[in-house]
């Protein structure tokens, strides 16, 4: 059932409570292969929920969830098959790497998890921080003395180890310095470019939409009240909320122009 037209990933009207709070309501979107979706909304909105659904971290109540046009397997060798296709890309990268691990060991954990490192891992390792930049700070670094810009670089090259098709991005480049996250998100472009990479990525930040985006989707308490293609939704928004969205954004000064602002109290 896949073909070049088939997304390579689908949300079908997902919904997801937590209690009695309803955290997705019938959420839908789609990821193309080789492209960007960003996923923007106010903090609280439910989009690192969705983010944990799609990459199977987190159960959902109702909907789909296709994959190439199919769901998710669950077991067996299709289910491992599927794990070596997603990877993910948190936004700190203090807290997503432990900091007694070497460089080389934090790359390789996706391959010895999968039971891929004996044939040729050391060699791959070594590729993937080559392709992240890395290659100076070599395998036997400890990754407590590295900055952060380092340190995500290195969650990149682990996200990459098993060669995944798509990757979701939860807000990578917010937790860095101004300087080091333009270079951040040029890896992740260039990645893109060389490996026909999809990416979800999820970010406040308008600036780093408008840069990366292929489609966008807008969302707001657990729904998303507007998706479409990058030019269409940052330029010619249909929906108030998205609308107000981007009139508060370009009115603050480039220093705050994230998606928070002003609509909750919140302003990371
Ligand atoms: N495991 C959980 N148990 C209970 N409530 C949860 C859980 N995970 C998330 N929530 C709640 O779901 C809502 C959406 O949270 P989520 O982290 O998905 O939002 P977000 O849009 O990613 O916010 P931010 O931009 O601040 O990361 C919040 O009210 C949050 O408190």
């Amino acid at each position: 059932m896949s073909n070049v037209d088939t997304p390579l990933v689908e949300v079908r009207s997902v919904s997801k409570s937590f209690g009695s709070a309803k955290v997705l309501d019938g959420v839908s979107l789609l990821v193309e292969r080789g492209k960007t979706t960003s996923l923007v909304g106010e903090s609280g909105s439910g989009k690192s929920t969705l983010a944990r659904i799609v990459t199977g971290l987190e159960t959902f109540d109702s909907g789909e969830l296709l994959f190439s046009g199919a769901p998710r397997p669950r077991r067996g060798k299709a289910a491992r098959e599927f794990r070596r296709t997603v990877g993910v890309v948190l936004q700190d990268p203090y807290d997503s790497i432990d900091p007694r691990f070497t460089v080389g060991e934090v790359v390789a954990e996706p391959l010895r998890a999968q039971k891929r490192y004996r044939a040729g891992g050391k060699e791959r390792v070594r590729e993937l921080l080559d392709q992240c930049g890395m290659s100076e700070v070599g395998t036997d670094a400890h990754v407590h003395r590295l900055s952060g810009g380092q340190r995500q670089r290195i969650c990149i090259a682990r996200a990459l180890a098993t060669d995944p098709d798509f990757i979701v991005c939860d807000e990578p480049t917010s937790a860095l310095d101004v300087s080091v996250q333009a270079q951040i998100l040029n890896l992740l472009l260039r990645l893109q470019r060389d490996r026909g990479l999809a990416y979800l990525f999820i970010t406040h930040d308008i600036d780093v939409v408008r840069r990366i985006s292929d489609r966008v989707a807008v969302m707001h308490r657990g729904r998303i009240v507007e998706s479409g293609s990058a030019h269409d939704v940052t330029q010619n928004p249909q929906d108030a909320y998205t609308q107000r969205l981007l009139s508060a954004v370009l009115g603050s000064s480039p220093h705050t122009r994230k998606l928070s602002y002003p609509y909750s109290s919140h302003t990371s």
